[in-house]
């Protein structure tokens, strides 16, 4: 199979990908950029946030389940909109806890989870060093005590974030195309 036609396969059955993770994991660089080779819509969860919890973040409070069960319900509305016009789709939502992915997926075989996971001392330093961003990284800690990371059960795509953002993005395109030629393995799923 030459490079572009691979993309292509991936395309044919229309699903959403939540790209989950703390925050500074690489969400949104890494998911923009599988968003790009697909050829698939891409939103960042972020810009679904109200400005009022933006600057609660900002100021270095955490969001509780109640600040964040509006939002992603907004999220959750947004993928059901591309499965349910037959589009692929890419979005970014740190998605920490399982029963707000469970929200997010809405148990559809659809939506996948794609995990990026990293050790702290390394995202803290890119959090040092990330500019321009409202998400104070005082919170670090507090995303740490929050995830739960994804069990067997969510079939999710675990990566790696050491290597280069193109890499790490180039993993997970590299797992939903293994999948893609095993049919019988994902189903197709509702
Ligand atoms: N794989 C990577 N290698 C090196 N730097 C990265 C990688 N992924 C992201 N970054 C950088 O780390 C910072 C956090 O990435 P970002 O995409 O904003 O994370 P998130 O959306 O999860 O908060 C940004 O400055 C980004 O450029
Ligand atoms: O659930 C939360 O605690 C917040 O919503 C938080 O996760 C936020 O959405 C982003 O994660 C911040 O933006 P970055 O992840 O891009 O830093």
């Amino acid at each position: 199979m030459s490079t572009e036609e691979a993309p292509r396969r991936a395309a044919r059955a229309a699903q959403v990908l939540v790209v989950m993770g703390v925050s500074g994991s690489g969400k949104s660089t890494v998911a923009e950029l599988i968003a790009e080779r697909l050829g698939w819509i891409f939103v960042d969860g972020d810009s679904f946030h109200t400005p009022e919890h933006v600057a609660k973040m900002h100021a270095g409070f955490a969001l509780d389940d109640e600040d964040r069960a509006p939002w992603l319900a907004r999220i959750a509305a947004w993928i059901r909109q591309r499965l349910e016009a037959g589009e692929s789709g890419v979005v970014v939502c740190s998605a920490l806890r399982r029963a707000y992915r469970d929200a997010l997926t809405g148990g559809s075989r659809r939506v996948r989870i794609v995990y990026l996971e990293g050790d702290k001392g390394l995202i803290a330093r890119r959090l040092a060093e990330r500019q321009g961003h409202f998400m104070s990284p005082r919170l670090l800690d507090s995303q740490f005590a929050t995830l739960e990371p994804p069990g067997p059960e969510e079939r999710p795509i675990t990566v790696g974030i050491v290597e280069p953002p193109e890499a790490v993005a180039g993993r997970v395109i590299a797992r939903l195309e293994a999948e893609a030629a095993r049919p019988a393995v994902t189903g197709a799923g509702r």
